[in-house]
């Protein structure tokens, strides 16, 4: 079994000290950073925008695994593909042509993820299933970070896995929202393969010992 990746939310991080911030992750055990904008429309938040992504860009030396929670996505393909973004997930609940949407990302040079709201159902995915590079699974309602894991994520991850496997897709599985050291390892039974983690990560004593705690999820 592959080790879980980690990627650290860096909406969790002190944005005063931005670099820092984004040097922890690089000398840390994740695998990716984890960019969440957010438009206040989509969801009621605003998060940040191309002048924070590009300074990121420029101090990351892992990948950038970015989740656009904003209304008509493919607006903005071009602009993170020019950032340097690795991983381009939109929302399916924000897209009216999700198949062009995903064709346009991987046309830019960019791995395309779709992520599901809580409430909305993975079977939606059956048809477009092998061409995604990542399914993003909401354990929390998007719009802000430290809220409460939603437990019906479990079954979500199991059928998903289940389509995955049954479809031989080689999509990853990635679970955003509440995560922690309380059910990681849960979610790496279920079938998760990438786990976000923004407040457990930023708001611990020693984050770059919460990084490792968590990625070593599968082996406890
Ligand atoms: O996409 C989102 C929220 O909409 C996330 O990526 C959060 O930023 C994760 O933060 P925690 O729930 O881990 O604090
Ligand atoms: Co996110």
């Amino acid at each position: 079994m592959n080790r879980v990746k980690i990627a650290p939310s860096l909406l969790a991080a002190d944005f005063g000290n931005l670099q820092k911030e984004v040097e922890m992750v690089n000398e840390s055990e994740a695998a990716w950073h984890h960019l969440d904008i957010m438009d206040g429309l989509f969801v009621p938040n605003i998060s940040y925008g191309m002048p924070v992504v590009s300074t990121i860009s420029k101090y990351a030396t892992k990948p950038l695994d970015t989740h656009l929670m904003i209304v008509d996505p493919d607006r903005y393909i071009q602009t993170f593909a020019d950032l340097g973004v690795y991983l381009l997930t939109v929302h399916y609940e924000a897209c009216t042509h999700l198949h062009r949407t995903i064709q346009a990302i991987k046309a830019s040079g960019m791995k395309a993820g779709v992520a599901l709201n809580p409430h909305t159902e993975v079977s939606l995915l059956e048809n477009i299933l092998t061409d995604l590079d990542l399914v993003l699974v909401m354990s929390v309602n998007p719009g802000f970070g430290g809220q409460s894991f939603i437990p019906q994520t479990y079954k979500k991850v199991e059928k998903l896995r289940g389509m995955i496997n049954e479809q031989s897709a080689t999509a990853l599985i990635e679970i955003d929202g509440g995560v922690s050291s309380a059910n990681a390892s849960k979610l790496v039974e279920a079938g998760a393969d990438v786990l976000v983690a923004g407040s457990s990560v930023f708001k611990a004593e020693n984050p770059a010992k919460m990084i490792s705690e968590l990625a070593s999820s599968n082996l406890s």
